[in-house]
Protein backbone atom coordinates (compact mmCIF):
# COMPACT_ATOMS: atom_id res chain seq x y z
CA UNK A 1 0.00 0.00 0.00
CA UNK A 2 3.17 2.06 -0.47
CA UNK A 3 2.36 4.90 -3.27
CA UNK A 4 3.87 7.54 -5.24
CA UNK A 5 2.53 10.61 -3.88
CA UNK A 6 2.88 9.84 -0.11
CA UNK A 7 4.03 13.29 0.17
CA UNK A 8 2.64 15.24 -2.17
CA UNK A 9 1.00 17.44 0.36
CA UNK A 10 3.19 17.12 3.14
CA UNK A 11 6.11 17.94 1.85
CA UNK A 12 6.01 18.79 -1.57
CA UNK A 13 9.18 19.91 -2.59
CA UNK A 14 10.71 15.89 -1.28
CA UNK A 15 11.77 14.54 -4.83
CA UNK A 16 13.44 17.70 -5.42
CA UNK A 17 15.46 18.01 -2.27
CA UNK A 18 17.02 14.82 -2.15
CA UNK A 19 17.82 15.07 -5.77
CA UNK A 20 19.47 18.30 -4.84
CA UNK A 21 21.79 16.68 -2.01
CA UNK A 22 22.67 13.47 -4.49
CA UNK A 23 23.21 15.07 -7.10
CA UNK A 24 25.68 17.35 -5.00
CA UNK A 25 27.32 14.05 -3.34
CA UNK A 26 27.77 12.59 -6.73
CA UNK A 27 29.66 15.44 -8.12
CA UNK A 28 31.91 15.46 -4.94
CA UNK A 29 32.09 12.19 -5.12
CA UNK A 30 31.16 9.70 -8.15
CA UNK A 31 31.25 6.54 -6.03
CA UNK A 32 28.71 8.29 -3.96
CA UNK A 33 26.16 7.33 -5.95
CA UNK A 34 26.83 2.75 -5.71
CA UNK A 35 27.42 3.81 -1.89
CA UNK A 36 23.78 4.87 -1.52
CA UNK A 37 22.05 1.96 -3.72
CA UNK A 38 23.76 -0.51 -1.90
CA UNK A 39 22.61 0.96 1.29
CA UNK A 40 18.92 0.48 0.04
CA UNK A 41 19.52 -2.99 -0.82
CA UNK A 42 21.45 -3.80 2.40
CA UNK A 43 18.25 -2.16 4.49
CA UNK A 44 15.51 -3.92 2.84
CA UNK A 45 16.79 -7.28 3.06
CA UNK A 46 16.70 -7.01 6.86
CA UNK A 47 13.76 -6.14 8.49
CA UNK A 48 12.71 -4.85 5.25
CA UNK A 49 12.37 -1.27 4.27
CA UNK A 50 13.11 0.13 7.33
CA UNK A 51 16.40 2.24 7.56
CA UNK A 52 17.11 -0.71 10.29
CA UNK A 53 20.55 -0.17 8.76
CA UNK A 54 21.20 3.85 9.48
CA UNK A 55 20.59 3.02 13.40
CA UNK A 56 24.19 3.57 15.54
CA UNK A 57 24.67 1.82 18.67
CA UNK A 58 25.72 -1.59 20.01
CA UNK A 59 24.29 -3.93 17.68
CA UNK A 60 24.04 -2.40 14.51
CA UNK A 61 23.18 -3.72 11.71
CA UNK A 62 26.59 -1.14 10.50
CA UNK A 63 28.97 -3.63 12.46
CA UNK A 64 27.59 -6.93 10.78
CA UNK A 65 30.09 -8.72 8.65
CA UNK A 66 28.55 -7.44 5.20
CA UNK A 67 28.81 -3.53 6.31
CA UNK A 68 31.72 -3.11 8.25
CA UNK A 69 34.53 -1.00 6.89
CA UNK A 70 32.38 -1.62 3.61
CA UNK A 71 28.73 0.19 3.52
CA UNK A 72 29.27 4.04 3.30
CA UNK A 73 27.02 7.06 2.35
CA UNK A 74 25.71 7.59 5.94
CA UNK A 75 26.82 11.24 6.28
CA UNK A 76 24.83 11.84 3.20
CA UNK A 77 21.89 10.37 4.18
CA UNK A 78 22.52 12.85 7.54
CA UNK A 79 22.61 15.44 5.33
CA UNK A 80 19.31 14.41 2.97
CA UNK A 81 17.71 14.03 6.32
CA UNK A 82 18.69 17.33 7.76
CA UNK A 83 17.47 19.52 4.85
CA UNK A 84 14.29 16.96 4.11
CA UNK A 85 13.62 18.31 7.83
CA UNK A 86 14.21 21.75 7.38
CA UNK A 87 11.39 21.91 5.04
CA UNK A 88 8.67 19.09 5.95
CA UNK A 89 9.58 18.68 9.94
CA UNK A 90 8.63 14.96 10.89
CA UNK A 91 6.65 13.73 8.17
CA UNK A 92 9.38 11.63 6.02
CA UNK A 93 11.02 8.46 6.96
CA UNK A 94 14.97 7.73 6.53
CA UNK A 95 13.58 4.33 4.80
CA UNK A 96 11.84 6.90 2.06
CA UNK A 97 14.86 8.68 1.82
CA UNK A 98 17.42 5.92 1.04
CA UNK A 99 14.73 4.63 -1.44
CA UNK A 100 14.56 7.76 -3.16
CA UNK A 101 18.07 8.20 -2.70
CA UNK A 102 18.85 5.16 -4.36
CA UNK A 103 16.62 5.96 -7.65
CA UNK A 104 17.75 9.47 -7.86
CA UNK A 105 21.84 7.40 -7.91
CA UNK A 106 20.89 5.31 -10.51
CA UNK A 107 19.22 7.74 -12.52
CA UNK A 108 22.31 10.51 -12.21
CA UNK A 109 24.89 7.32 -13.01
CA UNK A 110 22.99 7.16 -16.43
CA UNK A 111 20.64 4.68 -15.14
CA UNK A 112 16.71 4.40 -15.85
CA UNK A 113 14.02 6.09 -13.91
CA UNK A 114 11.23 4.58 -12.06
CA UNK A 115 8.51 6.01 -10.08
CA UNK A 116 9.68 5.37 -6.25
CA UNK A 117 6.71 4.18 -3.80
CA UNK A 118 6.70 6.05 -0.95
CA UNK A 119 4.62 5.52 2.66
CA UNK A 120 7.39 3.47 4.37
CA UNK A 121 8.04 4.00 8.11
CA UNK A 122 11.07 3.96 10.06
CA UNK A 123 12.16 0.46 12.26
CA UNK A 124 12.56 0.67 16.19
CA UNK A 125 15.41 -2.05 16.43
CA UNK A 126 18.77 -3.12 13.96
CA UNK A 127 19.08 -6.50 13.33
CA UNK A 128 22.37 -7.26 13.56
CA UNK A 129 22.52 -11.19 13.29
CA UNK A 130 19.73 -10.61 10.81
CA UNK A 131 22.26 -9.04 8.51
CA UNK A 132 24.87 -11.57 9.01
CA UNK A 133 22.36 -14.44 7.96
CA UNK A 134 20.15 -12.22 5.54
CA UNK A 135 22.77 -10.65 3.15
CA UNK A 136 24.75 -12.35 0.30
CA UNK A 137 28.03 -13.06 0.37
CA UNK A 138 30.75 -12.67 -2.80
CA UNK A 139 31.85 -16.01 -2.25
CA UNK A 140 28.24 -17.84 -1.96
CA UNK A 141 26.85 -20.38 -4.29
CA UNK A 142 24.41 -19.58 -6.42
CA UNK A 143 21.33 -21.36 -5.04
CA UNK A 144 22.06 -20.39 -1.69
CA UNK A 145 22.04 -16.24 -2.92
CA UNK A 146 18.90 -17.51 -5.24
CA UNK A 147 17.49 -18.45 -1.58
CA UNK A 148 18.39 -15.47 -0.11
CA UNK A 149 16.43 -13.96 -2.29
CA UNK A 150 13.83 -15.61 -2.61
CA UNK A 151 13.69 -15.51 1.41
CA UNK A 152 12.41 -11.13 0.72
CA UNK A 153 10.23 -12.36 -2.04
CA UNK A 154 12.66 -12.10 -5.03
CA UNK A 155 13.24 -14.28 -7.76
CA UNK A 156 16.09 -15.64 -10.01
CA UNK A 157 15.08 -12.54 -12.56
CA UNK A 158 15.50 -10.18 -9.68
CA UNK A 159 18.98 -11.54 -8.85
CA UNK A 160 20.33 -11.23 -11.99
CA UNK A 161 18.99 -8.13 -12.92
CA UNK A 162 19.64 -6.36 -9.51
CA UNK A 163 23.31 -8.20 -9.84
CA UNK A 164 23.70 -5.53 -12.30
CA UNK A 165 23.60 -2.79 -10.00
CA UNK A 166 27.70 -3.89 -9.72
CA UNK A 167 28.13 -1.81 -13.27
CA UNK A 168 29.06 0.91 -10.66
CA UNK A 169 31.15 0.89 -7.84
CA UNK A 170 34.30 -0.35 -5.92
CA UNK A 171 34.89 -3.68 -4.56
CA UNK A 172 38.02 -4.35 -1.84
CA UNK A 173 40.55 -6.68 -2.77
CA UNK A 174 39.36 -8.66 0.52
CA UNK A 175 36.48 -9.76 -1.25
CA UNK A 176 37.72 -11.26 -4.55
CA UNK A 177 41.57 -12.24 -3.54
CA UNK A 178 40.51 -15.87 -3.15
CA UNK A 179 40.41 -16.27 -6.43
CA UNK A 180 43.65 -15.02 -7.65
CA UNK A 181 45.91 -17.01 -5.87
CA UNK A 182 44.08 -19.82 -4.17
CA UNK A 183 40.39 -20.41 -5.31
CA UNK A 184 38.53 -22.34 -2.85
CA UNK A 185 41.47 -24.23 -1.35
CA UNK A 186 42.39 -25.28 -5.03
CA UNK A 187 45.47 -24.02 -4.54
CA UNK A 188 45.04 -21.86 -8.03
CA UNK A 189 43.05 -18.93 -9.31
CA UNK A 190 39.98 -18.92 -10.36
CA UNK A 191 39.74 -20.44 -13.78
CA UNK A 192 36.61 -18.78 -15.13
CA UNK A 193 38.53 -15.50 -14.01
CA UNK A 194 40.01 -13.85 -17.56
CA UNK A 195 43.84 -13.90 -17.92
CA UNK A 196 44.63 -9.97 -17.97
CA UNK A 197 42.40 -9.63 -15.39
CA UNK A 198 43.79 -12.14 -13.19
CA UNK A 199 47.23 -10.73 -13.69
CA UNK A 200 46.35 -6.97 -12.92
CA UNK A 201 44.03 -7.53 -9.93
CA UNK A 202 47.36 -10.31 -8.70
CA UNK A 203 49.69 -6.96 -9.20
CA UNK A 204 46.78 -4.72 -7.45
CA UNK A 205 45.84 -7.36 -4.26
CA UNK A 206 49.13 -9.48 -3.28
CA UNK A 207 48.44 -11.47 -0.65
CA UNK A 208 50.49 -9.17 1.35
CA UNK A 209 48.80 -5.48 0.50
CA UNK A 210 45.66 -3.94 2.85
CA UNK A 211 42.32 -5.90 2.10
CA UNK A 212 41.07 -2.46 1.99
CA UNK A 213 42.58 -1.58 -1.77
CA UNK A 214 39.93 -1.34 -4.11
CA UNK A 215 38.83 -2.24 -7.96
CA UNK A 216 36.00 -1.22 -9.63
CA UNK A 217 33.10 -3.52 -10.53
CA UNK A 218 33.14 -2.53 -14.30
CA UNK A 219 36.53 -1.59 -15.46
CA UNK A 220 35.33 -0.46 -17.89
CA UNK A 221 32.89 2.26 -16.45
CA UNK A 222 32.79 2.07 -12.67
CA UNK A 223 30.70 5.65 -12.77
CA UNK A 224 28.16 4.81 -15.70
CA UNK A 225 25.03 2.84 -15.18
CA UNK A 226 24.97 0.75 -18.30
CA UNK A 227 25.26 -2.74 -18.79
CA UNK A 228 28.67 -3.36 -19.33
CA UNK A 229 28.53 -5.27 -16.09
CA UNK A 230 26.99 -8.23 -18.38
CA UNK A 231 29.35 -7.82 -20.56
CA UNK A 232 32.07 -8.69 -18.71
CA UNK A 233 30.57 -11.57 -17.08
CA UNK A 234 30.36 -13.09 -20.47
CA UNK A 235 34.43 -12.19 -20.74
CA UNK A 236 35.32 -13.59 -17.47
CA UNK A 237 35.52 -10.14 -16.02
CA UNK A 238 33.39 -10.13 -12.98
CA UNK A 239 35.19 -9.36 -10.02
CA UNK A 240 33.33 -11.03 -7.62
CA UNK A 241 32.93 -14.54 -7.40
CA UNK A 242 29.35 -14.27 -6.95
CA UNK A 243 28.80 -11.67 -10.19
CA UNK A 244 30.95 -14.36 -12.44
CA UNK A 245 28.76 -17.66 -10.86
CA UNK A 246 25.72 -15.78 -13.17
CA UNK A 247 26.90 -16.51 -16.34
CA UNK A 248 29.79 -19.24 -15.58
CA UNK A 249 28.83 -21.95 -12.98
CA UNK A 250 26.87 -25.22 -13.71
CA UNK A 251 24.32 -23.99 -11.77
CA UNK A 252 24.05 -20.80 -14.31
CA UNK A 253 22.08 -23.27 -16.96
CA UNK A 254 19.78 -25.04 -14.42
CA UNK A 255 18.73 -21.64 -12.69
CA UNK A 256 18.66 -19.58 -16.04
CA UNK A 257 21.32 -16.44 -15.03
CA UNK A 258 23.15 -17.71 -18.10
CA UNK A 259 20.59 -17.11 -20.77
CA UNK A 260 19.48 -13.95 -18.83
CA UNK A 261 22.82 -12.76 -18.74
CA UNK A 262 23.26 -12.85 -22.47
CA UNK A 263 20.21 -11.37 -22.86
CA UNK A 264 20.83 -8.12 -20.42
CA UNK A 265 24.18 -8.09 -22.58
CA UNK A 266 22.43 -8.17 -25.75
CA UNK A 267 19.27 -5.78 -24.67
CA UNK A 268 20.19 -2.70 -22.32
CA UNK A 269 16.36 -1.69 -22.61
CA UNK A 270 15.32 -5.17 -20.97
CA UNK A 271 17.97 -4.62 -17.98
CA UNK A 272 16.90 -1.11 -17.46
CA UNK A 273 12.95 -2.09 -17.32
CA UNK A 274 13.90 -5.05 -15.84
CA UNK A 275 16.27 -3.62 -13.11
CA UNK A 276 13.22 -0.88 -12.35
CA UNK A 277 10.95 -3.23 -11.60
CA UNK A 278 13.35 -5.44 -9.29
CA UNK A 279 14.15 -2.66 -7.66
CA UNK A 280 10.20 -1.41 -6.67
CA UNK A 281 10.01 -4.92 -5.95
CA UNK A 282 12.86 -5.16 -3.65
CA UNK A 283 11.31 -1.25 -1.53
CA UNK A 284 8.51 -3.23 -1.16
CA UNK A 285 9.66 -6.04 0.87
CA UNK A 286 8.15 -5.75 3.91
CA UNK A 287 7.34 -1.73 4.79
CA UNK A 288 6.29 -0.65 8.00
CA UNK A 289 3.01 1.07 7.27
CA UNK A 290 -0.32 2.95 9.02
CA UNK A 291 0.80 3.53 12.51
CA UNK A 292 3.63 0.92 12.62
CA UNK A 293 7.26 1.97 13.92
CA UNK A 294 7.98 5.77 13.80
CA UNK A 295 9.62 8.98 11.39
CA UNK A 296 12.60 8.93 12.95
CA UNK A 297 13.80 12.71 13.94
CA UNK A 298 17.63 11.25 13.44
CA UNK A 299 18.39 8.19 11.29
CA UNK A 300 21.12 7.13 13.28
CA UNK A 301 18.59 6.77 16.32
CA UNK A 302 14.76 5.70 17.29
CA UNK A 303 13.21 8.60 18.80
CA UNK A 304 13.33 9.60 22.42
C1 LIG B 1 23.69 -10.91 -5.47
C2 LIG B 1 24.33 -10.84 -4.33
C3 LIG B 1 25.30 -9.74 -4.00
C4 LIG B 1 26.52 -9.91 -3.43
C5 LIG B 1 27.14 -11.23 -3.00
C6 LIG B 1 27.12 -8.61 -3.31
C7 LIG B 1 28.36 -8.36 -2.75
C8 LIG B 1 29.01 -7.14 -2.78
C9 LIG B 1 30.34 -6.93 -2.30
C10 LIG B 1 31.25 -8.00 -1.69
C11 LIG B 1 30.65 -5.63 -2.52
C12 LIG B 1 31.97 -4.93 -2.18
C13 LIG B 1 31.97 -4.57 -0.71
C14 LIG B 1 33.31 -4.12 -0.19
O1 LIG B 1 34.25 -3.91 -0.96
O2 LIG B 1 33.41 -3.97 1.01
C15 LIG B 1 29.50 -5.01 -3.11
C16 LIG B 1 29.42 -3.70 -3.50
C17 LIG B 1 28.31 -3.13 -4.10
N1 LIG B 1 27.07 -3.73 -4.23
FE1 LIG B 1 26.68 -5.70 -4.08
N2 LIG B 1 26.26 -7.67 -3.81
C18 LIG B 1 25.13 -8.31 -4.24
C19 LIG B 1 24.00 -7.72 -4.74
C20 LIG B 1 23.82 -6.35 -4.87
C21 LIG B 1 22.56 -5.71 -5.12
C22 LIG B 1 21.22 -6.42 -5.23
C23 LIG B 1 22.81 -4.36 -5.20
C24 LIG B 1 21.85 -3.21 -5.42
C25 LIG B 1 20.69 -3.34 -6.04
C26 LIG B 1 24.23 -4.19 -4.99
C27 LIG B 1 24.89 -2.99 -5.06
C28 LIG B 1 26.24 -2.82 -4.82
C29 LIG B 1 26.97 -1.62 -5.13
C30 LIG B 1 26.41 -0.42 -5.86
C31 LIG B 1 28.27 -1.80 -4.66
C32 LIG B 1 29.43 -0.79 -4.71
C33 LIG B 1 29.35 0.10 -3.48
C34 LIG B 1 30.43 1.17 -3.39
O3 LIG B 1 31.24 1.35 -4.29
O4 LIG B 1 30.42 1.85 -2.35
N3 LIG B 1 24.80 -5.41 -4.76
N4 LIG B 1 28.51 -5.96 -3.26
CA1 LIG C 1 15.96 -2.89 7.21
Amino acid sequence: QLSTDFYKATCPDLFKIVRREVQNAVKSEMRMAASLLRLHFHDCFVNGCDASLLLDGTGSEKDAGPNLNSARGFEVVDRIKSSVESSCSGVVSCADILAIAARDSVLLSGGSLWKVLLGRRDGLVANQTGANRALPAPFEALDSIISKFAAVGLNVNDVVSLSGAHTIGLARCGTFRDRLFNFSGTGAPDITLEQSMLTDLQHLCPLTADGSITAPFDGKSADLFDNHYFQNLINGKGLISSDQILFSSDAAVTTGTKSLVQSYNSNINRFFADFANSMIKMGNISPLTGSAGEIRKNCRAVNA
